[in-house]
């Protein structure tokens, strides 16, 4: 079991739970609280040029504060590795959830549909285009609800949302056709395709299109030609039909979704894209943390509120994601010389 310096007495890693380019992800628990989180381990001499693309993910993912959006809890940087310390989802990925059950009934899909819908409209209100929606960077909580994960790609065009964007990035299978002709394009639209795509999979438990031989997959999605099993209703039909668009100006806009009359049947309410803002002050956890430092909660919150992703910010949410459970608020106490020398600057 190879020792990361980095983590030792912090986090106790278990196994390994990912792996995919020059990342790994492990579980692993947070010491204080015994908390479970998922570490994702990046060693950065192999990144090389895809760099950037970790900062940019970090940078957003600091920026999220969504119950749909897989939560950052703590940054590590060493001379040699990323230790990103995010939120574990132990429900798995959603691709297995429907391939398990070959696919989902309407309702089953409209309740995770409404939750995808929800994280997206939040980042689009960011101003962030995820751009790799597929389902397998969805993933189930304990209590079944979805998160969304996997930000290496997501964009932050300058000029704002209307602002065009030209790097082809994602999985081709869920790739919008304005995306595989390397025309410009919007995130916002790319992100609809793609939701229309995955909407498709929870229904039919299947892919719209999908091929091998990448020039036969292109030429099915420039069609928008896909297959219309019957036992989808005509209400379903209509949704995925105003989502898989060719022409991204007819393509349904996020906005059209939140109330459509498929996401909204038997709800009534449009689908709530509001963050409940982890942010915010909580008294319990404050004076968990201060008493543990022995320091005063004043002191305790205004290194809080500089929101360092530190240890103290993992602890904090973690205590928040307790509270929020009704499990009891407690730290347990780290090997003293830790302790100390975790003492706040
Ligand atoms: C698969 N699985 C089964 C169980 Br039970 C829990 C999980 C699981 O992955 N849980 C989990 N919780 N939190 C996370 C994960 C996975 N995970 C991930 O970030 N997983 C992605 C998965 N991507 C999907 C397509 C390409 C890679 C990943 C990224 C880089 C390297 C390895 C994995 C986070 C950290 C956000």
């Amino acid at each position: 079991m190879v020792r990361y310096a980095e983590l030792k007495g912090l986090y106790e890693i278990e196994k390994t739970i990912g792996c995919g380019g020059f990342a790994k992800v492990k579980l692993a628990t947070h010491v204080a609280t015994g908390e479970k989180v998922a570490v994702k381990i990046m060693n950065k001499t192999g990144l090389g040029d895809d760099l950037p693309r970790v900062k940019l993910e970090l940078k957003a993912l600091k920026s999220f504060s969504h119950q749909h959006i897989c939560k950052l809890y703590q940054v590590i940087e060493s001379e040699t590795h990323f230790f990103i310390v995010i939120e574990y989802c132990s429900g798995g990925e959603l691709f297995d959830h429907i391939v398990e059950k070959n696919r989902l009934s309407e309702s089953e899909s409209r309740t995770f549909f409404r939750q995808i819908v929800s994280g997206v409209a939040y980042l689009h209100s960011l101003g962030y285009a995820h751009r790799d929606l597929k389902p397998e960077n969805v993933l189930l909580d304990k209590d079944q609800n979805l998160k969304l994960i996997d930000f290496g790609l997501c964009a932050r065009p300058e000029g704002g949302m209307g602002s065009p964007l030209y790097t082809s990035c994602g999985s081709p299978t869920y790739a919008a056709p304005e995306l595989v002709l390397g025309k410009k394009y919007l995130g916002p639209e790319v992100d609809v395709w793609a939701m229309g795509v995955l909407l498709y999979a929870l229904l039919v438990g299947a892919l719209p299109f999908d091929d091998i031989n990448i020039d036969s997959l292109y030429k099915k999605i420039l069609s928008g030609k896909y297959a219309e099993p019957p036992f989808l209703s005509a209400e379903s039909k209509r949704l995925i039909a105003s989502m898989l668009q060719v022409d991204p100006k007819k393509r349904i806009t996020v906005q059209e979704l939140l109330s459509h009359p498929w996401l909204t049947l038997g709800i009534l309410d449009p689908v709530d894209y509001t963050s409940i803002d982890l942010r915010k002050y909580d008294k319990d956890c404050v004076d968990v943390m201060a008493s543990y430092y022995n320091v005063n909660p004043e002191r305790m919150w205004r290194h809080l509120k500089k929101w360092k992703y530190d240890y103290h910010t993992a602890t904090y949410f973690l205590l928040l994601s307790r509270k929020k459970r009704g499990a009891v608020l407690r730290l347990v106490s780290l090997p003293g010389q830790l302790h100390l020398k975790m003492r706040l600057e």
